[in-house]
């Protein structure tokens, strides 16, 4: 993927979260104010009038279980993607090490000075390193967060320069860490693609040599969680999204469900699953990539590791022909080269699904 036109981007300052907390706690710098339609409700998370995302449990699709076990978590999968996007996985097979490990690193990073995590920038124009990804003009409202963000495989797609020599523990974590993920991207596709009625590696197959990328995201307390967002609504470009949202992190993550903004409560070692734009284009929009964006805690940080998995950067995407039917089901998106679709959402500011009109065929 080609690097972005650096010279035609002027971001402005853009201030370092943490810091800004350390320095004015109470102060909010005009940037971060969203107009009054954008910003963050927040939601109690005592509230018992939301509805929660489905939680599927892998244990019970492994051999050990029967066969009718089986066939009522891939349909609970199935309804899970059509009707969320979102899901929670619990017994999933990696183990509370690896995870635990991946967080400590990832909150040792964050709490380093910053003059340690500008060694590793994210230039204006890229999507690796540490800094505020999806900026592209001066006036452009920020996010709550500070993020650090890297290509993890194929190693084609690293910045080696980027993987930082402190933590001294974070890239041999990062490594074990992505490479138990990878393996439960696999998992899932292989779970959706019987799901959808199809052969269990269609997707494997289709996918060649998988983009894998993680994004840390770190959102510290704010003084007026009201005024501000963490993240700003968006679909995910990807084909599966894995978060994990760290033990002492705050609730903050919410999907639009049927013009509501629902809050995903964590559950003990789950992991929180969601089909991204890849997946939505695949099967011609039976299972959904959905917007959602994440709010800030008052009194309480949050702390979320990201994984993007994605077709190789070389496979060409349209509506898989199985969920297609000239008749009933038309093709509602064209055919492109995942590559150009991942240029085109890091060089677009992050706007609800409007990166998918990319995709779309407009009748
Ligand atoms: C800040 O970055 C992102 O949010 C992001 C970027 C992912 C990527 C890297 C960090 C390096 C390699 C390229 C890639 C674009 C995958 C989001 O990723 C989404 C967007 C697309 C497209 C995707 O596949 O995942
Ligand atoms: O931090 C979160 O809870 C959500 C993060 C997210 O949506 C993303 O990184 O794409
Ligand atoms: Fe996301």
């Amino acid at each position: 993927m080609a690097p972005l036109p650096i010279s035609s981007i002027r971001v402005g300052k853009i201030e370092d979260v943490q810091e800004l907390i350390k320095s004015k706690p109470n102060k909010v710098p005009e940037r971060f104010i969203r107009d009054a339609n954008e910003r963050g409700v927040l939601v109690s998370p005592k509230t018992h009038l939301h509805q929660h995302i489905p939680v599927i449990d892998l244990s019970k699709l492994s051999k050990a279980h029967t066969h009718d076990d089986f066939l009522f978590e891939i349909l609970k999968l199935s309804q899970a993607c059509e009707a969320w996007g979102f899901f929670q996985v619990i017994n999933h097979g990696i183990e509370v090490d690896v995870v635990d490990d991946m967080e400590k690193v990832a909150k040792e990073f964050f709490e380093m000075p910053l003059e340690e995590k500008k060694k590793y920038p994210m230039e204006p124009g890229t999507v690796q390193g540490y800094g505020q990804a999806f900026i592209f003009s001066e006036d452009q409202k920020l996010d709550w967060c500070n993020m650090f963000a890297l290509g993890v495989h194929p190693p084609s797609i690293r910045n080696p320069k980027l993987w930082p020599s402190k933590p001294v523990r974070f890239s041999e974590s990062l490594e074990g860490y992505s490479k138990d993920i990878r393996t439960l991207c696999k998992r899932l596709l292989n779970y959706i693609a019987i799901s959808l009625g199809l052969k269990e590696e269609r997707f494997e197959v289709m996918f060649g040599e998988a983009v894998q990328a993680v994004r840390m995201n770190f959102y510290p307390p704010c003084s007026s969680p009201d005024l501000v967002l963490g993240l700003s609504p968006h679909s995910d470009g990807s084909a599966l999204t894995v978060l994990q949202q760290s033990k002492d992190s705050c609730v903050g993550l919410q999907i639009l469900k049927d013009n509501t903004w629902v809050p995903v409560l964590p559950l003990p070692n789950a992991l929180v699953i969601n089909i991204g734009d890849t997946v939505e284009v695949l099967t011609n929009g039976k299972y959904k990539s959905v917007e959602h964006r994440v709010v800030t805690n008052r009194e309480r940080e949050r702390l979320t590791i990201v994984t993007f998995y994605a077709p190789n950067y070389e496979v060409e995407i349209e509506p898989m022909g199985e969920l297609v039917d000239e008749e009933t089901n038309p093709c509602k998106y064209r055919s492109y080269n995942h590559g150009d679709y991942s240029y085109h959402y890091v060089s677009n500011k992050l706007q609800g699904k409007k990166s998918l009109d990319f995709a779309k065929i407009l009748n």
